[in-house]
């Protein structure tokens, strides 16, 4: 049977992790895939020695594997950091010292898309502070982009799981997206739409989808609830890809999901049950 869409890519910040990271892209090329993405791998280490960016590089070139999309450093991402580019001091630093380094690998892999993650709200600090030198910090990261040839991305998370997160809707990332591209003039900023976030904040997928598929650089799926794969909750990916790309979405479609077992055994599922609809498009 075939998958639910053509242009599926596999995050490998969140699955085949029973694997060292070298050996994750060979995991992927044997499941089937040749796209994936990548959080940054190094959280506490914005700039790591080359030598570990050339292994990275080797193993994505060594597997035939395609870099469709990377995170910028964003701190020790999934806890409890949600990003750096808006906390003043240090953690804006790393971000800043990071740009250069992954734009460099992002153009060395032809990668098209580099995930900036905004950053938790801090106690303390102002929340119009924050978001001025998140500005400062995006603007920097949407011109190492485009020297890089990749879009830069704003993704909305759910505030459920990123309470202190600020960017909870696609209305809200989109319009940030447009306020770094009005100050750029660059235009190569677009809204990342991981509809697992839209989802468990109780988003009209179908309406975002609609709304803002020619704002879009890249999706994200897992199913909801549960951040699972494809079948294990309430969301159809078949339905929901075919409602992007029927809206003019041509880009990648990543499963960014947490497997219940190895990967490769749910991936294997993924394919056999093929595109039939499991449930609603919200
Ligand atoms: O933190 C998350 O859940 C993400 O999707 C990061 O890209």
């Amino acid at each position: 049977m075939a998958l639910p869409d053509p242009r599926l890519a596999l995050n490998l910040s969140l699955l085949f992790t029973e694997l060292p990271l070298l050996e994750r892209p060979a995991a992927a090329a044997a499941a089937g895939f040749r796209a994936v993405e990548l959080w940054w791998p190094w959280p506490d280490d914005p700039a790591p020695p080359p030598a570990e960016l050339d292994a990275l590089r080797a193993a994505l070139k060594e597997a035939g594997t395609e870099l469709v999309g990377l995170n910028l450093y964003a701190g020790r991402l999934p806890g409890p950091d949600r990003g750096a580019l808006s906390l003043p001091g240090p953690e804006s630093a790393r971000f800043r010292a990071n740009l250069p380094v992954a734009a460099d690998f992002a153009a060395s892999m032809g990668c098209p898309a580099l995930n900036a993650l905004y950053g938790n709200r801090l106690p303390g600090v102002a929340p119009e502070d924050q978001d001025a030198l998140a500005l400062e910090n995006l603007v920097l990261a949407a011109r190492a982009a485009h020297r890089a040839g990749a879009r830069l991305l704003i993704e909305a998370l759910n505030s459920a799981e990123s309470p202190d997160y600020p960017l909870v809707t696609a209305d809200a990332a989109v319009a940030l997206a447009d306020r770094v591209n009005a100050a750029t003039g660059l235009g190569n900023t677009a809204f990342l739409m991981d509809l697992y976030h839209l989802a468990r904040g109780g988003a009209d997928l179908a309406g975002v989808i609609d709304r803002y598929a020619g704002a879009t650089g890249h999706v994200q799926f897992a199913d909801c609830p549960g951040r699972g794969a494809p079948g294990t909750g309430a969301l159809d990916l078949a339905a929901l890809a075919a409602r992007l790309r029927a809206a003019g979405y041509e880009g990648w479609i990543a499963l960014e999901y947490r497997p219940a077992g190895p990967a490769a055994d749910g991936l294997a599922r993924l394919r056999a049950t093929g595109p039939a609809h499991q449930g609603g498009t919200r």
